[in-house]
């Protein structure tokens, strides 16, 4: 697919007007919908202490759609009716609310083709909203009330009208008072230009912020994706743009830096000379049932390894993200193997191939399943391996980086071993998900006479240590969006290096048709992955774990 034409297809020059409309002066001339001196004014309005002040039960009942509610931040999900949305963004939203970090008079909006009542996307959001386990008292009471704000608006993504009338229904809710507006493309990307199009011109905030949370997929390749920053730049400011990787909000993951800089005994070690091999590895359980159509043109390298374990490296690595992704070798053919999965049957069960989805060419080459070999050339990690690997339809869910460090010098208890001297080296592990912990395999002397020693874990084990739900990452992102907070979304540069390191490889694997290795449904993958260690000195350090 020519991405860089057809993709994109709707970037079309603004109207003269265009950039005016979507950049209302204050008094002091500055733009208020971009992210500038009103935006602290903004953010720091909807901060939780303000929320705790001001109780939320003052505004209610609200349910009319024409009922002015004054509310001062608009949320509107574009494409309420998918997947992510009912799955990830109505119940991150309703935690949010739940746990008071919204501002007293929010709305919520959902948009989208489907024909809906207000009163049928309630039932439908109702379905998936759930309270913290901790925290169930008057859940009940609070689902009523939050959907209470929820309301429903059908139209075209491309409708400058729809748009319009949905510009009304907030204004009626807003009733002249200050509202900043933030929505969120919940949508296939071929449709972003068209709705920031519409939402800018039409539907954006008078007199306050307008923000857009932008879903991956960000092109499929260095091409495509600066074509779509141009676009979405002819509408918005790049401070308004929010590009999203939802890893970015996990838990364990913003623990990263706290891990680093905030331990003695982990900073002085996070360079080559302490540090053998870095292990970046995802895997799902599942196949790409009911999104093939989508994930046949973009495969596992651009849907995983390019965004969230790219991420995950640079935040690892960094000294700043940017900077790190920029001292990346290029990634060879021969450091990489490709995978995907094929039909297999288990105790009685058939579980099917990739190519099975009827959304899914017969003859694809697209890979479910890919191990990389990376480098960053730069002095803290000079020749030190950073292996990912990602694939779908495996034997387990999990999500982990895994820290291999280097042997002991001289080791004096060599010989209590026997002779496999990696079994014995330190690795910390940062689990990301399921059950996220942090642990240390340690060298330790089995208690009794003699010297026996053995290798142990340190653990970490959050569900433990904090007896408390951990926030989903949606929840996370979203509340940093609306208060301005971008330490956590992917800025535009960083995005050109990202694509900058794949798109070669990217290229060679679909211009020479490299036919991914085959791998059983609920196997560990492709042998290949482990010859790619091993080329490297590595041993995969999830291979020893039990399911
Ligand atoms: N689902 C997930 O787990 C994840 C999704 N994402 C990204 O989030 C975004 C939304 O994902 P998801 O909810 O799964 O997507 P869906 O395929 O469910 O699409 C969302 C909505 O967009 C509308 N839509 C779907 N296809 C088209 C089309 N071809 N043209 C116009 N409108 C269409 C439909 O609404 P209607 O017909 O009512 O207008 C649909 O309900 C995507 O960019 C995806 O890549 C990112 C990470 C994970
Ligand atoms: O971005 C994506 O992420 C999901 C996995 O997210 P998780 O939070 O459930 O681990 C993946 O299934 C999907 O293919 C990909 O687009």
């Amino acid at each position: 697919m020519d991405s860089s034409s057809s993709l994109w297809n709707s970037c079309i020059q603004p109207r003269n007007n265009a950039m005016n409309n979507f950049q209302l002066k204050c008094s002091n001339g500055h733009p208020l919908n971009a992210v500038s001196s009103h935006d602290g004014v903004a953010g720091s309005s909807i901060a939780k202490e303000d929320s705790k002040t001001q109780p939320i039960e003052a505004s209610f009942p609200l349910s009319d759609a024409s009922e002015c509610i004054g509310s001062n931040l608009s949320i509107t999900v574009v494409g309420a009716s998918g997947d992510l949305a009912k799955k990830k963004i109505f119940p991150a939203l309703f935690a949010l609310y739940y746990e008071d970090w919204l501002p007293e008079n929010f709305i919520v909006y959902g948009y989208a083709r489907t024909k809906m009542t207000d009163e049928e996307l309630r039932n439908m959001i109702s379905r998936t909203l759930t309270c913290r386990i901790d925290k169930r008292e008057n859940c009940e009471d609070k689902m009523d009330q939050f959907l209470k704000r929820c309301f429903y608006h059908s139209g075209l993504y491309n409708s400058e009208d729809d748009f319009s009338d949905l510009d009304s229904k907030l204004k009626e809710k807003e009733c002249g008072k200050d509202s900043n507006r933030l929505f969120y493309l919940s949508i296939p990307p071929n449709i972003f230009v068209d709705v920031v199009k519409c939402a800018s011109l039409k539907a954006s905030s008078r007199n306050g912020w307008t923000r857009v949370i932008v879903e991956k997929p960000f092109g499929r390749d260095s091409e495509s994706s600066r074509e779509l920053t141009r676009c979405l730049k002819q509408y918005l400011t790049e401070e308004q743009i929010f590009r999203i990787d939802h890893y970015l909000g996990k838990e364990l993951v913003e623990n990263l830096s706290v891990l680093r800089f905030s331990n003695l005994v982990f900073e002085p070690l996070w360079c080559r000379n302490y540090i053998r091999n870095v292990q970046l590895i995802f895997s799902e359980d599942f196949g790409t049932e009911g999104r093939g159509g989508y994930f046949d043109n973009y495969g596992i390298i651009r849907d995983i390894m390019q965004n969230h374990l790219l991420q995950i490296l640079a935040l690892f690595a960094m000294e700043t993200p940017v900077k790190v992704l920029r001292s990346m070798r290029q990634i060879q053919l021969e450091d990489v193997v490709v995978g995907q999965y094929k039909g297999h049957n288990k105790s009685g069960k058939s579980y099917p191939a990739y190519t099975d989805d009827p959304t899914v060419p017969k003859d694809s080459l697209t890979p479910t399943f890919a191990a990389a070999a990376l480098f960053i050339d730069n002095a803290r990690w000079d020749g030190v391996p950073f292996l990912m690997k990602a694939g779908k339809a495996l034997h387990t869910r999990r999500a982990e980086i895994r820290v291999q460090f280097r042997h002991v010098p001289g080791n004096l208890y060599k010989r209590n071993f026997g002779t496999d001297l990696d079994k014995t080296t330190n690795e910390l592990v940062l689990r990301v998900q399921p059950d996220e912990a942090i642990y240390l395999k340690i060298n330790n002397k089995v208690p009794g006479l003699g010297m026996r020693l053995d290798r142990s874990d340190l653990n970490l084990l959050f569900r433990s240590r904090y007896p408390r739900e951990i926030p989903d990452a949606y929840e996370r992102l979203l509340l940093d969006a609306i208060e301005g907070e971008r330490r956590l979304f992917i800025r535009s540069d960083e995005l050109d290096a990202a694509w900058s390191l794949f798109t070669p490889l990217l290229k060679e694997i679909e211009n020479k048709k490299i036919a991914p290795e085959l791998y059983p449904y609920g196997s560990r993958g492709p042998v290949g992955a482990h010859y790619l260690a091993a080329k490297h000195n590595v041993r995969w350090g999830d291979l020893g774990i039990e399911e």
